[in-house]
């Protein structure tokens, strides 16, 4: 089984992954954003280093997507399904060019049809989380990274919020796999029991794949 989360910046989907893993007993794929040099680069000056980060993020989930449609037995935090969303919001703010976004498109491209070759073409399940917007902002607030605070940068409040609506959309049109919603603010995951009763649901799911 190859299972990938989805979902909004800060909505828990790395904690979600956790859990999956943990009870499936499969290896999970996180990219650890202290390991991203590009990052607090971008935060900064989103327009010089939007790109960069996008192209960064691609390298990234196309190597993760790889490995894992080929070992079948995983779990991703985020994936390639949901990157463009990150380049077209950021084209829509004018950080990425026309012709940045075009390119990327094609590259993207040429990667997702490579991975048609693959043992497995695509994942057996996508899990996509959501919260409303004010949870969001709470827990980026509560992970407290610098360069995410809206606080320090009020611009961020309204590309979190596009960000936030544009996914709803994203879920709504995503089709590369079997999906399912998981509502993260009803099961917040510092409840154990929460974490029981979400893993349950994801178990269900499984099983009317099988
Ligand atoms: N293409 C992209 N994919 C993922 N993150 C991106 C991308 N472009 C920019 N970012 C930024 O990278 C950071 C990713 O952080 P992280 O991996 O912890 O994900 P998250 O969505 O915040 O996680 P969680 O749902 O676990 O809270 C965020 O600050 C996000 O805004």
């Amino acid at each position: 089984m190859v299972i990938i989360t989805a979902g909004m910046i800060g909505v828990g989907k790395t904690t979600l992954t956790g859990k999956i893993a943990e009870h499936l007993h499969t290896k999970a794929f996180f990219e650890p954003v202290g390991e991203n040099p590009v990052l607090p680069l971008y935060y900064k000056n989103p327009k010089q280093y939007g790109f960069l980060l996008q192209i960064y993020f691609l390298n990234k989930r196309f190597s993760m997507i790889k490995q894992a449609l080929t070992d079948d037995n995983n779990v991703l935090d985020r994936s390639i399904y949901e990157d463009a969303l990150f380049t077209r919001e950021n084209n829509a703010e004018g950080n990425i060019t026309d012709t940045e976004l075009e390119v990327y498109l094609k590259l993207l491209d040429n990667m997702m049809s490579d991975l048609q070759q693959l043992p497995k073409r695509a994942p057996d399940l996508m899990v996509y989380s959501e919260t409303d917007f004010e949870t969001i902002l709470y827990r980026i607030k509560k992970r407290g990274r610098d360069y995410e605070q809206i606080d320090t940068n009020p611009e961020l409040k309204d590309y979190y919020y596009k960000m936030w609506s544009a996914y709803k959309q994203w879920y709504k049109d995503y089709d590369a796999s079997p999906k399912m919603k998981i509502d993260l603010e009803r099961y917040d995951l510092e409840d154990p029991k929460n974490v029981d009763a979400v893993l349950a649901m994801i178990d269900e799911q499984l099983k009317s794949l099988r």
